[in-house]
This record gives structure tokens, sequence and C-alpha cells, in this order.
């Protein structure tokens, strides 16, 4: 219930619309009525050869106005006679509900794909601005399921079945209107239909939410499949997997199969059960209504017209079952929605959280503790870090894989936060201030360079869409990006293909680079990666980090010879805890794991002379606000 009124809540904005969408289809449901209440006159007046054709009496006891009501006034009095008047009466009618149909639809069209749409804007908000952890616990293939086929089930649901039902509600409310008018106590009959109808309606969508909701589930299988299969084409390719994904998706195919099937299965049963039930119910009212006519009580024209009616009332209650399902879908996808938009952040901000002022003094961690928390398990990575950083120095953080080096500097930015102890940034604790103002002071780099299928232009502009020209080739000039970007087909405007295809490696690296100087954040985050690029492209991506590092505090997950050497501290990361710090030179005096890992890890890029070693060093580099 709570759903409903949320999903209601969505419509407020479209109150106007959808108001006067329901009286138009009110006047549609009425015309509707009134052409079938046509037919008594038709029969009995227009086409009978022995009634008086002047007289075109449809409604010998109208209930409101407590006379009986001639249509003679539609038309002229020169052209009174029963076909011109129901003829006239015919095609007004049709012409009103015409309109009311079309200008009816389109409103509460307008009000259904209004509310998807800020439906779809809240959620995209939403999921945008959930923590890491987030991302790390949903899949790519439920996160774009959802947004993509739960808000259409939703949007089906708000727009043209709503549209319809408000059409077939009337229809229904006028037709058994004009079925008691003119059938009277043979109308009553069909009321013993009403709780079997209503009660296997009920039981049928209880079951369609279930099975749909299945469906969509599996539907995210499969967009998680070809998401990862398309991503990662290359790897597939080149593991030659190409055979194991087609039949992993295949499996994933034909468990979406059955579970559609199912669906359909509960689904389809109401039309055949409207139609076995509706059948009975006319059979019956042919029994009776031969005997009413054959004694007086009804004329011919108004059983057919109560005929008419009762098969008319037999397409919305029919159609019922189809809505009902309809909406029990949307509600059952609307759960998926509101869960992703009610996820609780591990990181939030705090409501009276204020904005950080540009670093100035010192980054401090003390006794900082943190954990991972996933399906209720909590794995505790990093213990007891207690660090100072000063402007201006560059902290390389060395150790063996999976000892806490990512997570460590992922606390910086608050993608997680900590469990123990508190990161203060000139004295402020991070969670004390804005997300926002505390991102903005970071640049990270990351061994995996984002960019965004957009202008080179723009893809170094990201985040700050107005700023001049001159500034982004500035930047990408001290990226030493700026010559290639110059012999690209259309220079600052080439389009860079998803994640940057159309560009190489090292490429893409200096204009990621000459994104995070044009941030100009005055901390840096780097994780090396650990593959190299040719020498030429790792001299030029090393000689755009020198120029980006020059004057930032930098936090570098180190993997070079270089970059230890040019750090002015470095920390020794071991079991989630620092046990060496110091210059490299001050290690490498002590026979501790700093010693041991250069040994291991660093030791062949000796042999390779200074220069290049210095250009060993290969990075993505991302910034964040
Ligand atoms: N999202 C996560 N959920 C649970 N555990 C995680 C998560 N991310 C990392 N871990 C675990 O935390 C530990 C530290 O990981 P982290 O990535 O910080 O190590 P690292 O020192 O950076 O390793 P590497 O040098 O290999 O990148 C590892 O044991 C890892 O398995």
């Amino acid at each position: 219930m709570r759903r409903i009124w949320r999903l209601l809540l969505y419509v407020r904005p479209y109150a106007l619309y959808s108001v006067a969408s329901v009286a138009l289809m009110a006047v549609v449901g009425a015309m509707a009525a009134f052409r079938v209440l046509l037919v008594k006159p038709i029969f009995d007046n227009v086409l009978s050869p022995d009634a008086y054709t002047h007289d075109v009496l449809v409604f010998p006891h109208v209930p409101l106005l407590g006379r009986p009501l001639n249509l003679h006034f539609l038309v002229p009095s020169p052209l009174h006679n029963a076909w011109t008047v129901v003829a006239y009466a015919l095609v007004v009618s049709a012409l009103v509900k015409s309109v009311c149909d079309y200008v009816g639809t389109y409103l509460v069209n307008y009000a259904g794909f209004g509310m998807i749409t800020d439906l779809r804007n809240d959620l995209y908000n939403a999921v945008l601005r959930r923590s890491v952890g987030f991302f790390q616990k949903h899949t790519t293939g439920t996160l774009l399921s959802t947004l993509i086929n739960d808000i259409e089930r939703v949007q089906t649901a708000m727009s043209s079945v709503l549209g319809e039902f408000l059409q077939q509600i009337f229809t229904l409310i006028f037709m058994i209107g004009v079925a008691i008018f003119y059938g009277g106590k043979l109308a009553w009959v069909l009321l013993l239909f009403v709780p079997v109808v209503i009660s296997s309606a009920r039981r049928i969508g209880r079951r369609v939410r279930q099975t749909t909701r299945k469906g969509q589930d599996k539907l995210a299988e499969i967009q998680n499949i070809i998401h990862e299969t398309i991503t990662g084409n290359r790897i597939v390719k080149a593991f030659g997997m190409e055979l194991w994904e087609m039949n992993r998706f295949r499996r994933a195919a034909r468990r979406l199969f059955s579970a559609n099937l199912r669906s359909v299965s509960v689904q389809a049963i109401s039309s055949p059960l409207m139609d076995g039930l509706g059948s009975v119910a006319i059979a019956l009212l042919l029994l009776l209504g031969r005997d009413r006519i054959k004694s007086g009580s009804m004329t011919i024209g108004s059983f057919i017209s109560f005929l008419i009616a009762v098969f008319t009332l037999y397409d919305p209650v029919r159609k019922f079952a189809l809505f009902y399902n309809s909406f029990q879908q949307a509600l059952g996808a609307s759960e998926e929605i509101f869960k992703f938009m009610d996820a609780q952040d591990d990181v939030q901000e705090k409501k009276r959280a204020f904005v950080l002022k540009e670093f100035k003094e010192e980054i401090r961690f003390e006794d900082v503790g943190f954990a991972y928390e996933s399906d209720g398990e909590v794995k505790q990575v990093l213990r007891g870090i207690n660090l100072n950083v000063r402007p201006g120095e560059v902290i390389a953080f060395v150790g063996p894989s999976g000892a806490g080096k990512s997570s460590l500097v992922n606390l910086i930015p608050r993608f997680f936060d900590v469990n123990e102890g508190r990161i203060l940034l000139d004295g402020h604790d991070l969670r004390d201030v804005t997300i926002a103002s505390l991102r903005q002071q970071i640049g990270k780099v990351t061994q995996e360079t984002v960019l965004f299928n957009d202008t080179v232009r723009n893809n170094i502009a990201y985040g700050q869409p107005d700023v001049p020209m001159s500034k982004v080739e500035e930047a990408a000039r001290m990226a030493l990006a700026h010559e290639f970007i110059l012999n690209m087909p259309d220079g600052y405007n080439t389009m860079v293909g998803e994640k940057g295809t159309r560009l190489s490696g090292g490429e893409r690296q200096r204009l990621a680079i000459a994104r995070a100087i044009l941030k100009n954040a005055p901390i840096l985050i780097l994780d090396e990666a650990t593959s190299a690029l040719d020498m030429e492209s790792e001299q030029y991506v090393q000689a755009a980090l020198a120029n980006l590092m020059q004057g930032r505090t930098v936090f570098v997950i180190a993997h070079r010879l270089s970059t230890v050497r040019r750090a002015s501290r470095i920390a020794v990361i071991e079991g989630g805890r620092i046990t060496e710090m110091g210059t490299h030179d001050e290690l490498m005096q002590h026979s501790g794991t700093y010693r041991r890992l250069y040994n291991m890890q660093f030791s062949e890029d000796d042999v390779v002379p200074a220069s290049s070693s210095e250009s060993a060093l290969t990075v993505g580099l991302e910034g964040i606000a």
C-alpha cells in the first residue's frame, strides 16, 4: 500500500492533467452508454414498420429528470422523424466520444510519462550518488535492468494501461446503468458473477506479481552477462571463451524464457476464464430475456439494448484482469526501484556538514581502522594507522598484494569511511565536511583510465564544462597531449570512442592527466599500474605526471623504483598496518620488509637507465569531483 501512495506522489504534479483526463474519460463512458441507449429506438422506432416515426421517445422514465426525455429537441422541427433524430444523435455522440477519447488519452499519457520521467530521474540521481560500496554490492546488469526494465513496467501501467483503464471503468459504470435501466431485474443476475470475477482476478494478480519479479531478475542476469562480455570483449577473445560465454548466455536466456513462460501461463488464464464466465452469463440472460419478451414486459429493442450493454460490460470486466496484472507488475517493479532509492549509504554526509577550505596544513590519520562488510561478514583490513602528511609531501605506499594499500588511499576521498579512529584534514574530521568540497580537493589516479564517449575537449574539461578553451589547451600542453590532439581528425573536437578506445593507452593516460591538471586539486592520489607502456609513451606519461605532481601533496601506491625514490617518505603496509616508515635510504639500512620487497620487486628496475626507469611508471588518471 505504501508503494502505491509513493507512486501516486509522483502523479501529484500532474494532478490537473489527470483530473481533466478522468473527466474526459467519464464523458467517453457516458457517450458509449448513450449510444447503446439508442439501440432501443433504432429497433422500436426507426426499423419498426408500425411505430409512430415522429416520436423518438428514448428514455420513458429518466430517474433524475423525473419525466420522459424525448430526443426531438436535438434537431430542427421540420426534420422531426425517427431516423434524423437517431442519426443526428449517433453522429454527434460519436464525435464527442472521439474527441474526448483522443484528448483524454493524450492527457493521461502526458501525466503518466511525466511522472515516469520524474521517477526515472530520481532513481538515476539516487543511484549516481550512492557510495562506492553500493556499486560493489550491486552488479551493473541489475542496476541497468532496474533503470530500464522496471521503469518501463511502471511506465506501461501508468500511461497506456491507465488510460485504457479509465476509459473502461467509466464505460463499465455507465453500461451498468444502461443494463439496469433496460434490463431491470434481469440485470441483477449479473451480480452473481461479481465475487467470482474479483476473487479470481486477485489470485491471478498475486501470482503475476511474483512471476514477473522473477522474470525481471532473470533479465537482469542476462544484462549482466551482456555488459561483462561486451566491455571485456578483448579478454573473451584472448582466452578463446566465445563458446563458453555463449553457453553461459544460452543458459541465462533459457532461465529467462522459462520465467517469462511461467508469467504468461499465469496471465493467460484471465482471458479464457472471463470468456467462460461471460458466455455462461449471456446464455442465462437469453433464456430469461426470451420469457420476458414473450410476456410483453420487455420490447425486442430494449432487450437488444440490454444485451449490447452486457456485451459491452463484458469487455471492461475481461480487461480488468489484465489491468490488475499490469498494475501488479508495476508494483513488483516499483519494489526494486524504491529499494535502490532507499538504500542506506555507508558514506553519508552530515546534515550540518561544512564546506572545506583549500588544504593548507596537514592530513592526519589517527588510529585509523577500516573493515569491509559484505553479506553480513566483517573483514578488518586496516588497523592502527597513524600518519601525518604535510603539504607538498609525496608519500609512497608499498607492501604485498592485499595488504590494504588501495583501501587506505580510498579513505581520503571518503569512498569508504573509517570505522575506527579518524582522518583529519587541516584539523577537520573528514566526516564533518561536505563530500563535494572534500573531493574537490582531490585528484585521483587509477590504473584504469576513465574516459567518456565525448570530445577530447569535454573529456579534459570534465566537471568544468564552461572552462575557456585556452585553459584546456594549457592543461593538454602540460600533459604533453596537445601535439597528438592536434594531429587527430577534428583536433579537440574529436570523439574519443567508448572509454577512449580510439586512443592508444599512453594517449588515454595523458588525456586523463590533462583532466587532473585542469582540475588543479591540491591533493593527488596515484595508483600505479603494474603493466608498462612502450618506452616512448612511458616517457611522455612520466613527464606529464611529473608536471601534475608538482606542488601537490601526493599519496602514491608505488610499484616503480622511480616513484619510491622520488617519495618524501615510504610507508610499508603489511597485514593492514604500517610496519615501516622512512626514506628509501633509511629503510634500506634496516634489513626489514622494505629491503626484502625492494630486492624482490624493484631491483630489476635498477638495470634500466634512470630516465627510462622513471618512465616505467604507468598510470591512468581521473579527477574525482
Ligand atoms: N570491496 C571489498 N569487500 C571485501 N573485501 C575487500 C574489498 N576490497 C578489497 N578487499 C579485501 O581487502 C584487502 C585489502 O585490499 P586492498 O585492495 O586494499 O589491497 P592492496 O594492498 O591495495 O592490494 P594490491 O596491491 O593487490 O592492489 C584484501 O584482502 C582484499 O581482498
